[in-house]
């Protein structure tokens, strides 16, 4: 893969939850227009991992963090970042469909909302849009007005695909995707992250290695240790991890 470029680029991360220290000094480039998978097993702070990305585990109190995460060159944990920014451009997607008991429509307009008023018509468009991209407009452009709750399981990750993408993300952070779903649904999500990741950059975690070794280039290896913290071990293009994977297992 020729001239890649960082999007977001982590320096010596570690990361602190009440004292207990859950990551220690990451360090990896996430490149942009590529899928990295994140793979380890339970516990090893996947999930805090991607969290950290886009700010959602806010600095406070009982987290801390230390190094930096760059998002095309600005750390985003100074102080004077726009946090609403950041979490737009960064954009995240939860293991399991957390749609609202509203329509299809204002699922997807919600997240658009929160971000400013906008006319109608334009409205409209954003959200058609959006849906396209998550490959549902054929499927849902008669079912605007029913409840998103109705639909199928794997149509309702793809809403949440579809209202992450509304507010224009330039990375989008997938944790476990197809956590609750059956394989032909997480096929079709699969099929829509390998063509979402021409335009965007991907960071995807999931236990299920057969999966990540169809769509990812790039996978990063979290262990957690003895002393219960989880370190990065292993980072490389995906077609080098699975060779090293393969000599492992025979
Ligand atoms: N809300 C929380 N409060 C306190 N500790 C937490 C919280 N969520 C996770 N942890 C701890 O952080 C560590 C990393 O958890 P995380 O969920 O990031 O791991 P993971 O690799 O994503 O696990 P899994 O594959 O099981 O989803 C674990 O030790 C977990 O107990």
């Amino acid at each position: 893969m020729n001239h890649l470029i960082p999007a977001i680029k982590v320096s010596n991360f570690s990361f602190y939850y009440d004292n207990r220290k859950i990551l220690e000094d990451i360090s990896i480039d996430i490149n942009q227009n590529t899928i990295t998978a994140i793979v380890g097993p339970g516990s090893s702070g996947k999930s805090m991992f991607l969290k950290s990305l886009n700010r959602m585990m806010e600095p406070e109190e009982r987290v801390k963090i230390e190094g930096r995460v760059e998002f095309f060159g600005q750390n985003i944990y100074e102080r004077r970042v726009n946090l609403n920014r950041v979490r737009r451009q960064i954009s995240m997607v939860l293991p399991k469909p957390n749609l609202f008991p509203m329509s299809v429509y204002d699922n997807v307009a919600y997240g658009i909302k929160l971000v400013g008023w906008r006319p109608k018509v334009e409205l409209d468009e954003i959200i058609e849009s959006a849906i396209k991209r998550a490959y549902l407009w054929d499927e849902l452009k008669n079912k605007l007005r029913k409840s998103a709750l109705e639909l199928s399981s794997g149509q309702q990750q793809r809403l949440c695909i579809a209202r992450a993408l509304a507010v224009n993300p330039r990375v989008l952070l997938m944790d476990e995707p197809c956590f609750a779903l059956d394989p032909i649904a997480s096929r079709k999500i699969e099929d829509l992250i390998q063509n979402l990741s021409s335009t965007y950059t991907i960071v995807i975690s999931s236990h299920n290695m057969q999966q990540v070794s169809r769509i990812s280039d790039f996978i990063a290896c979290f262990e957690k240790s003895e002393d219960q913290i989880g370190r990065l071990v292993e980072f490389d293009s995906t077609s080098k991890v699975m060779s090293r994977e393969y000599v492992r297992i025979k």
